[in-house]
């Protein structure tokens, strides 16, 4: 698929979207999760029922550089709502895989693969003293909160980030048995406050448990960004987004991003653009979970959009939606807002 076709596909999305009447807005009506015979969907294993409750969900889905992760973690910062990085996931499983020289071809090898993605200890923090975004536009942008990524104890963060790790992950991120297993764990983490603690019996992280859902750190919601967060992961998620971008947009905000890396400054337009291309048509074109806009979600063009006037968009969505919504009550949700 080139710019031109994934251009078109987009404004197939944005024109199907402006002409329906209903709230339910795109594509496919059949549900992914009835196309995933083999996901394990018993998420309830792995969150101690204690600590389960009903926090309200936001899933914002997309291609790559769309603006999703920025906008997710500036959302979830305003709302004061736990952010959970899916991408995150999938990119230390392809680093663990790397590091190891496992290849997801191999039979023996994709089953010590699978079982990293099942057993690893994998922590997300985000903190909320963040990064200036790569785009300096006037007025200037908010700093985004910054996730990092902890791998059995070591921080990855900047590793999971590396073209090596781009490149090789649609190898591990279409296999069903690693995606099953990384399912669990996001359904668990978006229930469980983000508690990230499986690795096969939940019993050595009953303390970070117990203290992510002390009182004082209780969120009230949750706001996931991927791929498949919508459709899979949180199918009944109370407010659903689809972000996209036009191609050449999305290249230009992603080199600005990398040309920031000391070893990338001669990174060229053609080659991120291209890399861009590869990863959307991969990510579309997968039989399992693949990159689909839920029926219910909410289409967002970011092209032409600042990140602030994303990030208040979805604000004012998700404050309304808060205000209706019997999981919490009206005069908590101003409440949580907090200054961008
Ligand atoms: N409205 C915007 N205007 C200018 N730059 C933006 C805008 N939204 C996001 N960006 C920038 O675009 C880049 C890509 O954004 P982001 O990382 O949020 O995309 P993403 O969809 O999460 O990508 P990926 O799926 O590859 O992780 C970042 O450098 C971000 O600062
Ligand atoms: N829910 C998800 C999230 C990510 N992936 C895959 C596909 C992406 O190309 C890759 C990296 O994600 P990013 O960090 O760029 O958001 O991981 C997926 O399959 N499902």
């Amino acid at each position: 698929m080139n710019s031109l076709q994934i251009n078109k596909l987009f404004k197939c999305l944005i024109h199907i979207s402006e002409n329906s009447n209903s709230k339910k807005r795109l594509l496919s009506s059949t549900s992914s999760l009835s196309l995933q015979p083999n996901l394990n969907l018993n998420s309830s294993l792995l969150c101690q029922p204690i600590f389960k409750r009903n926090l309200f969900q936001i899933a914002i889905d997309g291609p790559a550089a769309s603006g999703k992760s920025t906008t997710a973690r500036l959302v979830a910062r305003k709302l004061n709502f736990e952010y959970i990085d899916s991408g995150a996931m999938y990119r230390t499983i392809t680093l663990a895989a790397l590091r190891e020289n496992l290849n997801p071809t191999s039979l023996v090898d994709i089953h010590k693969i699978i079982n990293i993605a099942r057993t690893s200890k994998i922590q997300l923090i985000t903190t909320n003293n963040g990064t200036p975004p790569s785009a300096h536009t006037s007025p200037p942008q908010p700093l985004v909160p910054k996730t990092r990524v902890i791998f059995n104890e070591e921080d990855i963060t900047e590793e999971i980030m590396l073209p090596e790790i781009t490149r090789n992950i649609m190898g591990i991120a279409s296999n069903p048995g690693v995606r099953e297993a990384i399912v669990s764990r996001q359904r668990a983490m978006a229930e469980c406050n983000g508690y990230n603690g499986y690795n096969g019996s939940n019993i050595n992280y009953d303390k970070e448990e117990k203290e992510k859902n002390s009182n004082s750190k209780r969120k009230q919601g949750v706001v996931m960004d991927g791929r498949d967060i919508g459709t899979v992961i949180l199918p009944n998620a109370n407010l659903k987004f689809f972000i996209i971008a036009d191609p050449k947009i999305r290249a230009e905000r992603r080199l600005k991003e990398l040309k920031r890396i000391k070893e990338m400054e001669n990174l060229e337009m053609s080659e991120v653009l291209a890399d861009l291309l590869k990863r959307d048509k991969s990510d579309i074109e997968r039989k399992i979970s693949p990159l689909k806009m839920a029926d219910d979600a909410i289409l967002l063009d970011t092209s032409g959009l600042s990140i602030e006037e994303q990030v208040e968009r979805i604000i004012k969505l998700a404050l309304e939606k808060m205000r209706k919504s019997d999981n919490m009550r009206s005069d908590n949700s101003d409440k949580h807002l907090e200054k961008l």
